[in-house]
């Protein structure tokens, strides 16, 4: 039987996801904070199971998020219809510019800075969590924590549901090792002013927990 791999960036986040999962219903790995580290140890754990003749059937990067709150509420659940690396690219006096408007080889680019999720797997899990809000997911190496940053974001990306730290390393890394690949976040904050006193990590989690339930489905996806 092919296993799923989800992925989270903390501990507490694979808890809340273990939590709502049948037993063996997907394997559950924290792989750490941030795109870079979350996008290797993702690539590892894939490249390990099909050395071993069990590769994964999906990957989903799971975990809370910061929400933009006139498309999503805080506590809401999003499906990522795509992972955007979002601050990857060039400051200018002019704003910013994406990696792949830089003028570099598209050899160099991979899939560029937009990563698609697996369509069979997105299907699978919005039948699943019919009230998940679907869009974009803005992948970051810092948090968003200020209104002109919030603005900037918004512009750039108007479709955008959420912004969180790992969904486009992991997306690349399924990319390479042709795994199919979504995201689930469930919103602990809204994008804007730091308030880290304010998030509501324990609903987070909780309708993290609430949302893992539709993981099964998703193993079966595509079959
Ligand atoms: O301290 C805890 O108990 C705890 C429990 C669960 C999660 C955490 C985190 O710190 C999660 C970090 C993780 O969350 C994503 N995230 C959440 N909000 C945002 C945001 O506004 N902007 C970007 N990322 C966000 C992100 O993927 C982090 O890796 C702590």
């Amino acid at each position: 039987m092919t296993l799923l791999l989800v992925v989270t960036a903390v501990p507490a986040e694979a808890d809340a996801v273990r939590a709502g999962l049948p037993d063996g219903a997907a394997t559950v790995v924290p792989v750490g904070v941030g795109p870079a580290v979350a996008g290797a140890a993702t690539a590892r754990l894939l490249a390990l199971a099909e050395a071993g003749g069990r590769p994964y059937a999906g990957v989903v990067s799971a975990g809370v998020a910061g929400g933009f709150t006139d498309h999503v509420a805080v506590t809401g659940t999003v499906l990522g219809s795509s992972a955007i690396a979002a601050d990857l690219g060039a400051e200018s006096p002019d704003g910013f510019i994406p990696v792949d408007r830089l003028g570099m080889p598209a050899e160099l680019l991979g899939a560029g800075t937009t990563l698609t999720a697996d369509r069979d797997l997105l299907a699978a899990l919005r039948a699943g969590l019919p009230d998940a809000t679907v869009g974009p997911i803005l992948t970051v190496s810092t948090v968003t924590g200020t209104t002109a940053g919030t603005a900037e974001l918004r512009r750039r990306h108007p479709d955008a549901v959420a912004e969180a730290m790992e969904g486009y390393g992991v997306a690349v890394a399924a990319a390479q090792a042709t795994v199919p690949f979504v995201e689930l976040r469930t919103i602990s904050n809204p994008i804007g002013p730091r308030d880290r006193a304010a998030w509501r990590l324990h609903e987070a989690l909780q309708a993290l927990t609430v949302a893992s339930a539709a993981l099964p489905a998703v193993t079966t996806a595509g079959n």
